[in-house]
């Protein structure tokens, strides 16, 4: 629906003037659709009318306004979406002061809305309104037919996990896309990334549901969030492997432990379907950084990697590792590495990740605080190798050190050149890249350790 706002020239004539003057004078810079559409998540009319729904306007427009996503030809413009988070469709008004073409032509705003909603749109706002009555139940229907993987109890709910048929889950997916595409970074129709197909049965959704333990018509079943998962095999083996393509836990739901709850579930499938590993397809910073503390926590109770840790911060503490030459350093054994992906289908590369992270809480919290710096160096020479990957290339062979939990006395590894050796993940390699942008990648990463400890220990 599209509102231009009365003009209020006859009111002031001489600050219509001026207003006119000054935006036929200037360029058309366009507008940035994250200043001008606020989304609210509602479920009642008084939370509509009231603006007290959820409402959040830091959002990814990316691939729905034209080729540089910016907005032309507006004045003052406003454009609100409420989403009934109820059956999660939606309604849209759109007010501007002033549409004209001041040379970048106009933005014809309302095929951009139906590109992100789909089929997903309530053309009436009466319509809408009925619709918190009228399919205040959608979601139990929907849930109907799936069946409940875990559950637990919090006050006057029930929180479930509910594998879906892929049908029933198609219905419910093309409803909740459009949250998908403006809340989760680098996912956009033009990315086709969304997708799921429907006819291949490797894909699952799961839905994360608050129910009410009153199951009487008043009270309503809410998704807080839901997760698509692909099953693929492993080769030679024939194990299934799992990925986690797509996890969301809807603004009012996030940093409640619900991301953490459904992170443990999806471990858990992983190992009761005996899967080979566990993947997550380009984790966002948020959702990699939930799960390295969870699966530290698990590492930290794992006892074949005692030794291997103990072994590592043996070899801090003579500072054989920041003087070494060759990488890569700090490397786990990999029967370790082999151990933790058949207990807790944590793949190698996750593994690595989480390595760093244990070997630094050990130091922190058994006293060695000494070698700490010796981690930090360590871990700088890491990112740095990593950055600048082809000058610390060789065609050759590199001899390295690594703590064994085989033999109390050194191992090593042989690397063939061409590579690093270095599995790590999150760090853009660039050739031309500075010293400056260097430095800022390995405080990130010391950072991100730090930040792991943190949550893990407080320490
Ligand atoms: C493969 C992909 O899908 S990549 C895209 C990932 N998805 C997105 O980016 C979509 C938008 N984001 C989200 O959906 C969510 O934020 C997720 C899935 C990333 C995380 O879900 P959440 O429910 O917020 O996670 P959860 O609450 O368990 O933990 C988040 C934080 O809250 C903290 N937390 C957990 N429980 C509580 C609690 N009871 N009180 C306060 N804080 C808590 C956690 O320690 C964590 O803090 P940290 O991020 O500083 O470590």
């Amino acid at each position: 629906m599209i509102m231009e706002e009365d003009q209020k020239a006859t009111e002031d004539p001489e600050e219509e003037a001026r207003k006119r003057r000054r935006f036929t004078d200037i360029e058309d810079l366009g507008l940035d659709p994250k200043d001008c559409i606020t989304v609210y998540l509602v479920s009642t009319k008084e939370e509509m009318d009231g603006g007290n729904g959820f409402q959040f306007n830091m959002l990814d427009f990316s691939g729905i306004f034209g080729d540089n996503g910016r907005i032309y030809g507006y004045q003052g413009l406003k454009i609100s979406i409420w989403m009934n988070i109820l059956s999660f469709q939606s309604f849209y008004e759109i007010n501007f002061e002033k549409r004209s073409n001041f040379g970048k032509g106009i933005t014809d705003l309302e095929p951009c809305l139906k590109i992100l909603f789909l089929d997903n749109l309530v053309d009436n706002k009466d319509d809408f309104i009925e619709s918190f009555s009228r399919d205040s139940h959608y979601i139990r229907d929907i849930i109907s037919s799936g069946n409940i993987l875990c559950q637990k109890s919090t006050e006057g709910h029930e929180i479930q996990i509910i594998r879906m048929g892929i049908e029933d889950a198609g219905y419910l997916y093309v409803r909740i896309v459009p949250l998908v595409v403006l809340l989760v970074e680098g996912f956009s129709y033009k990315l086709g990334s969304i997708s799921i197909d429907l006819n291949d049965e490797g894909w699952d959704l799961y839905l994360l549901i608050e129910k009410p333990v009153d199951q009487t018509a008043n009270n309503q079943d809410r998704l807080l969030g839901f997760f698509t998962v692909y099953r693929f095999y492993h080769y030679p083996d024939g194990l299934s492997r799992l990925r986690l393509n797509l996890i969301l836990v809807l603004p009012p739901y996030q940093h409640k432990g619900y991301g953490s709850y459904v992170l443990h579930a999806i471990n858990d499938i992983a190992i009761a379907g005996d899967a080979y590993d566990l993947t997550i397809k380009k984790p966002s910073k948020e959702l990699q950084h939930l799960r390295t503390c969870i699966d530290v926590l698990q590492l930290l109770c794992f006892d074949p990697i005692q030794d291997a840790i103990n072994a590592t911060i043996s070899l801090l503490e003579q500072g054989k590792l920041s003087n070494k030459a060759s990488l890569p350093q700090l490397l786990p054994p990999m029967d370790v590495v082999e151990d933790a992906r058949k207990t807790f289908r944590i793949n190698k590369s996750q593994f690595l990740q989480c390595w760093e992270a244990l070997v630094y809480l050990c130091l922190n919290s058994y006293a060695h605080a000494e070698c700490v710096e010796e981690y930090f160096t360590v871990i700088s020479n890491r990112v740095r190798a990593k950055i600048l990957g082809t000058s610390s290339r060789s065609s050759g062979k590199k001899v390295i050190d690594i703590p064994s939990t085989v033999e109390s006395k050194m191992s090593f590894v042989m690397f063939r050149g061409g590579g690093d050796g270095n599995e790590f993940k999150g760090v853009d390699v660039d050739q031309n890249i500075g010293e400056d942008h260097i430095k800022q990648l390995i405080d990130r990463r010391l950072e991100e350790i730090k930040l792991i400890a943190k949550k893990v220990y407080g320490t």
